[in-house]
């Protein structure tokens, strides 16, 4: 496999850390530089404040994303102007920002990677909550997350909702004359399905799908107790992406 260069946006958070510790580590992976928009980084190649002035000194093969929502989405926006190919894990995308990126990538025939969770047990977390939904159509997702995240609902949880929405008809769960008397107790509404997020120390990054039916419950959980947890979703993707020619919302989709 040839040599991939990797920009990294992002390297002093909890992820991009993780992320450049990767592309260090890995034989045919190359860190040319990073973006910091302070241009702060605990690294010895380049730091360039903003992803423009980045490209313009070199252009990367690909630009690995772990900022922001909306610094997020102007990287991508940008990489791909530049001929880049963006991987992303930064979550928080609007569905207008993700369908404008798909054009971008498309008109340009660059593969692009957003992927809401990078962990291999999220994935199949998400998967096997759609097989279940098929047979149990009441369900509730609970999203479990440390108290520095900026984005709610998870993007993991909007991932796993729109994956159901697939196999499920949209219904009115609960009591048809059900009344919040607290605003905001029964959670986010995604066709149907509520959506609770919890934020606390402690926690890293944990979901739970409950599904219910007459007599029964089921529950499917992941844990990711590290961010070590997504870094092989985070090589696969650098390594896929390269192949790709339009975008990829979701690591399902480049799994085999
Ligand atoms: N896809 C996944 O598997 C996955 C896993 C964990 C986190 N995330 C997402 O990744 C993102 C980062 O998470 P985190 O926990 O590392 O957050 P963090 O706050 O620790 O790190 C974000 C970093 O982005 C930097 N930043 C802000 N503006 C910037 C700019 N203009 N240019 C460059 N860097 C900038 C900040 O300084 C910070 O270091 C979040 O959106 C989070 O939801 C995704
Ligand atoms: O730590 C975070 O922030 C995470 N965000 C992702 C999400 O929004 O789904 C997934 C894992 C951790």
């Amino acid at each position: 496999m040839e040599q991939i260069n990797v920009v990294i946006a992002g390297p002093r958070g909890r992820m991009g850390k993780e992320a450049v510790e990767l592309v260090q580590d890995t034989p045919q992976f190359a860190l040319m530089s990073v973006i910091d928009h302070k241009g702060e980084a605990n690294v010895d190649v380049p730091v360039f404040k903003d992803i423009k002035e980045c490209f313009e000194s070199s252009i990367p093969h690909v630009l690995i994303d772990l900022t922001t929502p909306e610094v997020g989405y102007h990287h991508t926006k940008t990489a791909l102007e530049y001929g880049v190919r963006p991987v992303v894990g930064t979550t928080g995308f609007t569905q207008e920002e993700l369908i404008e990126l798909r054009q971008l990538a498309e008109s340009k025939e660059l593969g692009c990677i957003i992927a809401p969770n990078f962990a291999i047990g999220a994935v199949l977390m998400m998967k096997f909550s759609q097989m279940a939904a098929k047979y149990f159509e009441d369900i509730e997702i609970i999203e479990l997350h440390h108290d520095q995240k900026l984005d709610a609902p998870s993007g993991t949880a909007v991932k796993t909702a729109e994956m159901i929405k697939e196999v499920r008809e949209a219904k009115v769960q609960g009591h048809p004359d059900e009344k919040e008397t607290l605003k905001g107790a029964r959670g986010a509404d995604i066709d149907g399905m509520h959506i609770h997020s919890v934020r606390l120390p402690g926690l890293i990054a944990h979901q739970q799908v409950m599904f219910g039916a007459e007599g029964q419950t089921l529950t499917i959980r992941h844990d990711s107790y590290n961010r070590a947890s997504f870094m092989s979703g985070v090589k696969v993707s650098v390594e896929t992406v390269m192949k790709l020619d339009t975008l990829v919302y979701g690591l399902e989709n480049i799994l085999e």
